[in-house]
């Protein structure tokens, strides 16, 4: 028996860049967490500490913020894609890098041109593989809280010794939305389709009528592959964020859908994939990260 070194990666997780560009008096700004990590021939390290094909971490982080005033972030994408390339092109033990960037909302305050008030919790992200001179992206977006206060049922399901669910044809359904998709190429608008994506995510959520999330899961990711020919698969998580009717009979009063306890914990989590049948061979930006 022989003990081998098997996958690995190494970078610096979570750079925090908030990048000002000035136009006159008028500011924009970008806040982005950015994540980079880089494989190649990296076996001497790990066996004698040997360093001389280790690009520092700390150089890592660097090079996100030197890039970021070098020339203007632009799109999450265009952006991640410039930093792996560069890892990948500039260090001859470096064959891949992965970068993943979650980009976070800000809205002006009306009152001037450089303020502003930081929007919900939602962000956009990215994650991009470079391997040698080929690139994969896959975009999405996570922490998108949806509600909708009818149009839920959820019945039919099995009863067995230990079922207590009620059957129900109206109820709230909640979740916040992590929602990630692979496209086919790298010749994307990456602004326009983001847009367009969350438009149709948010659209099929409200018009569906759902009998449970998971059918919920799936005309969403279906709405995004029969309108987004650049998208190749949806993957969605989906938590239930249960509301429950209140028992409001021991003080008289009748509960007629109206007040609710939101519940935190546990939840349902509801996950899975919708993808073209012609691209189940092409998982490789999903499926090169070791499982760690
Ligand atoms: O939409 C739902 N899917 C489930 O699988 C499930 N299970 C459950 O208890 N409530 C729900 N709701």
């Amino acid at each position: 028996m022989a003990i081998i070194l098997g996958p690995n990666q190494y970078g610096k997780a979570e750079n925090r860049l908030v990048a000002v560009s000035r136009e006159g008096s008028v500011h924009t700004i970008r806040d982005l967490t950015v994540s980079t990590s880089l494989r190649g021939d990296l076996a001497d390290t790990h066996h004698t500490g040997d360093n001389s094909k280790v690009l520092a971490t700390d150089t890592q982080k660097n090079t996100v913020y030197a890039f970021a005033k070098q020339a203007p972030v632009g799109e999450v994408e265009d952006f991640a894609l410039r930093l792996g390339r560069h890892f990948v092109s500039t260090q001859e033990a470096i064959t891949g890098a992965r970068v993943l960037v979650d980009e976070h909302g800000w809205n002006r305050i009306d009152a001037n041109d450089h303020s502003f008030v930081q929007g919900s919790n939602e962000k956009r992200t990215t994650a991009v593989t470079v391997d040698g001179s080929d690139a994969w992206v896959v975009s999405g977006l996570k922490d998108l809280v949806v509600l909708k206060s009818t149009g839920s049922e959820f019945h039919g399901f099995p009863k067995d010794p230990y079922t207590t669910l009620k059957e129900t044809d109206d109820r709230i359904l909640a979740t916040s939305v992590t929602a990630r998709w692979r496209y086919l190429g790298t010749d994307v608008d990456w602004a326009k389709s983001f847009t367009e994506i969350r438009e149709l995510l948010l659209a099929t959520f409200a018009t569906k009528h759902s009998l449970s999330l998971q059918q919920t899961l799936y005309a969403m990711g279906e709405a995004v592959l029969e309108a987004r020919p650049e998208v190749a698969e949806v993957r969605m998580s989906m938590p239930n964020k249960h509301h429950f009717l209140v028992d409001l009979s021991a003080f008289g009063l009748e509960n007629d859908n109206e007040v609710f306890y939101a519940a935190d914990r546990p939840y349902g989590l509801i996950e899975g994939s919708v993808l073209r049948d012609d691209a189940l061979d092409a998982g490789h930006a999903w499926d090169t990260l070791p499982a760690f």
